[in-house]
Order: structure tokens, then C-alpha cells, then sequence
């Protein structure tokens, strides 16, 4: 089954959301958890609980993590493994982008079966040339996962290289990012999503793009379901994934509350996004 099937399901079955695990620091100190692999891991299932049966898709930080080393993988590992089997997609955050001999090993960790990581997708960063995410593109066809790759993000410091134009055209870096992405999807398995932030006005056309097109900055980054809409008028909202982190994980370390504030925001999403 094609990751483009496995997604309809997904969000088909639990709606259009997508809830970020991040273990700062100070949610951690705020739950009442120490700052260690012990308080990560305490953190990590709590989200599953919470999660796993209940959100389309789970998106792990990565970055959270690798501070407390292999213990820290060892957490990310179980908390993937748990949301996959609770029938959550999981979308590892971890931004890969090298050349692309080296973009075929992180493929692997993060898709490969087998691998103690394995997700279903992996964040991926195109600036070092989109080709050079291709055998990461190859393996997430393989594995009937997908790579999300970085296109319009949510951060104000990405609008200069981002809507630069590429050399020799009048489309812009992000534009051209969407459209080649749209050009791999033309097989159907929508194998490659794109990450567009909720944040602010894109200035992208997204309408020919089939594929899962994640928008974090709901909540804490200032982007509300309401605004959802007009961001993404032209697109095929069928499509869009909200996501938020720290505005759900606020809620901890409360199962109920954190399960509560999942399907408020999934409702809100659906309210705003329409059918
Ligand atoms: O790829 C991402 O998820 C991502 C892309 C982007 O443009 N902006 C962005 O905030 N993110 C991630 O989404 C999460 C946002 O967290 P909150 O701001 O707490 O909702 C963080 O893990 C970011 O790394």
C-alpha cells in the first residue's frame, strides 16, 4: 500500500492533524520531569498514551532527543515503534539533507525495515539540490513511506533564500522545490511531501502538487485554524496536515488533557479546512 494510500486512511479515520513530540527542556521541568534520558523517556510515554490511538500523525523532533545520546535514541526508537503500532503514521523530524551517497544512509535509518528507527517518513532539507534527495526518494518508495521536504518554512529567516529566484528563471527556490516534488508524485504514491508553514502568506502555487503538505505553526508560532483557509486557498486542502507542538504538549502531563487538547485542534482544523 502506497504511502499516498496509507495517509488517506490516516487522516480519513482521525483527521487532518498532526501532533509534534518535542521534549524541551522546560515542558519537561514543567511536567515535573527531570532533564535526563529518564525524564525524556517518562515524556515519550506519556505522549504515546496520549497519541497513538487518537492522532493520524505523530511527528517526533529528533533534535529533542539527541542531547541524551544513545539513551535518547533508545526513547525515540520505543516512541516509534508504540505510535506505529498503535495505528499513528509517524513523521521523524530530523531535517536530513547531505549529497546523495550520504542522504541514502540516513534514508535507511529512518525507512529502512529493520532499523530500529523506522518511520513512515522522514523531514528532509532540498538545499543542497532536490536531486540530491534521491535515493532518499528511492528508499521511501520502497519502504511505502514518503520524505517531506522543506519547501516554505515557518521561521521568518527562510524568506530570503526561499523566495529568491533560482538562476536563469523567474520561479522562485521554494516554487521550484514544489514543483519537482509534484513532478515525483506523478506516480500517485505520494511518496514525497512538502513542509509549507502555516505561519504567514506563501506565495506558492500549490494546486497541481498530489502529495501530503505538512504546515506546522499552529499555536505557539502565532498560526491559528482559522487561518488555514486563505493560507492554503489554491490548494487541495484534501491534502494539508496542521501541526502543532508545544500548544498540545502545554496541556501535559495530563493523558486526558493532552488527548482532549488533540481532538479540540484536529476539530478545530476540520472546522476550518471543510471537506
Ligand atoms: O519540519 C517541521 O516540522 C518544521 C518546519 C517548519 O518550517 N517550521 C517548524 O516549526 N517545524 C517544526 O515543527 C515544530 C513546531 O513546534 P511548535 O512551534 O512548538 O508547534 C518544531 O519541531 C519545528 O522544528
Amino acid at each position: 500500500m502506497t504511502f499516498g494510500a496509507r495517509y488517506r486512511d490516516a487522516v480519513g479515520s482521525r483527521g487532518r492533524f498532526c501532533v509534534g513530540v518535542d521534549p524541551h527542556p522546560e515542558l519537561l521541568t514543567a511536567w515535573g520531569l527531570g532533564v535526563d534520558a529518564d525524564g525524556v523517556r517518562r515524556f515519550a510515554d506519556i505522549c504515546v498514551e496520549a497519541f497513538a490511538g487518537t492522532a493520524a500523525v505523530v511527528k517526533p523532533q529528533v533534535a529533542f532527543f539527541e542531547p541524551f545520546g544513545a539513551d535518547g535514541f533508545a526513547v525515540l526508537a520505543d516512541l516509534i515503534a508504540a505510535c506505529r503500532a498503535g495505528g499513528a503514521l509517524v513523521l521523524a523530524d530530523a531535517k536530513r539533507g547531505d549529497i546523495g551517497s550520504t542522504m541514502a544512509a540516513y534514508a535507511s535509518a529512518w525507512l529502512a525495515d529493520g532499523s530500529p528507527l523506522r518511520a513512515d517518513a522522514v523531514t528532509v532539507s532540498p538545499y543542497l539540490g532536490f536531486g540530491a534527495l534521491a535515493p532518499a526518494l528511492s528508499a521511501a518508495r520502497a519502504a511505502d513511506g514518503a520524505v517531506f521536504t522543506l519547501a516554505r518554512t515557518s521561521n521568518p529567516d527562510g524568506t530570503g533564500v526561499q523566495t529568491a529566484r533560482v538562476m536563469g528563471t523567474g520561479v522562485t527556490v521554494a516554487q521550484q522545490i514544489v514543483d519537482e516534488a509534484a513532478g515525483e508524485n506523478a506516480d500517485g504514491s505520494a511518496s514525497v511531501g512538502l513542509v509549507v508553514g502555516a505561519t504567514r502568506a506563501h506565495g506558492l502555487d500549490l494546486a497541481r502538487f498530489g502529495g501530503p503538505i505538512l504546515a506546522p505553526g499552529l499555536g505557539a508560532q502565532g498560526a491559528s485554524a482559522a487561518d488555514l483557509p486563505e493560507v492554503f486557498a489554491g490548494a487541495d486542502t484534501r491534502w494539508v496536515l496542521p501541526a502543532s507542538s508545544r500548544d498540545i504538549l502545554r496541556h501535559g502531563p495530563d493523558v486526558a488533557a493532552l488527548h482532549a487538547a488533540v481532538e479540540r485542534t484536529r476539530d478545530e482544523v476540520e472546522g476550518a479546512l471543510g471537506p
